[in-house]
């Protein structure tokens, strides 16, 4: 808990830092991105004054206060406990085990992810494999997906076939649309040591949360495994190439540890909607009527 007689900077109350000149920022006067500090510094300063400005931060009851882990709190009842300080200097002084462990997770896959980032370049360590590297993040694309599913469908013969292509095309326009939505929403920018020269993009793939690569990975692998007869090497061979993706994405520079590891979950579960929302001549027959009469 910090001593009464600091600010939130640790610097002792009047010293030059502290002082309070009514109209400077340190008074509650300052604007800008700084105000906010600035008012509660002010609060601190302003215990015993007479001032109007103080008499209305005293007058306001504050929960930060009544938990009683504000040092000012200890006032006494006759004096009205000080208005909650702003939002941003209450969570500097109070910041919860969530946001630590957050802030702690970002940290830590901001640093790793630069560090696996060894084909983000052609001069990185491992500059010489990113061809490679580009070439598996063409398996993983949409377009060669949806193109390949669709030709599929369109030449098959099996009615059988046809429903489990049919699925596949859904999980595909489903995770598109799914990725899409999240990316939006979150907004995470790309990591700064990627170079913008990927195949074929949308505009929310400026976007890095969820990896969209990672999500198609984890939904299809699923989805071969469950639907396909494959040998027990194809079937690792299907694993490791989910798998090499993924990483694959992280040494492009293309994403960080958590949109990958987020994209496999996202994918992962995108396989249980399709399952459970599995398109049949049963639940949709006019799909499949309107294929017969073709
Ligand atoms: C245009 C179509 C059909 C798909 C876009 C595929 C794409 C470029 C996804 C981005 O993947 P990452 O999020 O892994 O970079």
């Amino acid at each position: 808990m910090p001593s009464p007689r600091r600010t939130i900077e640790g610097r002792p109350l009047g010293s030059s830092g502290g002082s309070s000149v009514p109209g400077s920022p340190a008074h509650g006067g300052g604007g800008g991105s700084g105000g906010g500090r600035f008012e509660f510094q002010s609060l601190l300063n302003c215990r015993a004054g007479a001032d109007p400005a103080c008499a209305r931060l005293r007058a306001s009851d504050s929960p930060v206060h009544r938990r009683g882990s504000f040092p000012l709190a200890a006032s006494g009842p006759a004096q009205a406990a000080p208005a909650p300080p702003p939002e941003d200097a209450r969570m500097n002084l109070n910041p919860s085990f969530l946001g630590i462990a957050l802030r702690s997770l970002l940290a830590i896959d901001l640093w790793l992810s630069k560090k696996l980032g060894v084909c983000a370049g052609e001069s990185s360590a491992w500059g010489s494999v990113r061809p490679l590297m580009k070439l598996l993040e063409i398996s993983g694309h949409g377009i060669p997906w949806l193109l390949g599913t669709l030709y599929c469908l369109l030449r098959s013969d099996s009615w059988a076939g046809r429903e489990v292509l049919m699925n596949l095309l859904f999980a595909l326009l489903l995770d598109l649309l799914l990725v899409a939505v999240i990316k939006g929403l979150v907004r995470r920018r790309r990591p700064a040591h990627n170079q913008k020269d990927m195949f074929f993009t949308l505009s929310v793939d400026k976007y890095s949360f969820p990896s969209g690569h990672a999500t198609r990975a984890a939904l299809v692998s699923r989805f071969i495994l469950n639907h396909l007869v494959l040998a027990i090497p194809l079937r690792v061979l299907v694993v490791l190439w989910a798998f090499v993706l993924g990483l694959s994405r992280i040494m492009l520079g293309r994403h960080n540890v958590t949109d990958v590891a987020f994209g496999f979950f996202l994918g992962y579960m995108q396989y249980s909607i399709v399952d459970y929302c599995w398109l049949s001549p049963h639940n949709v027959p006019v799909l499949f009527v309107l294929w017969n009469q073709q």
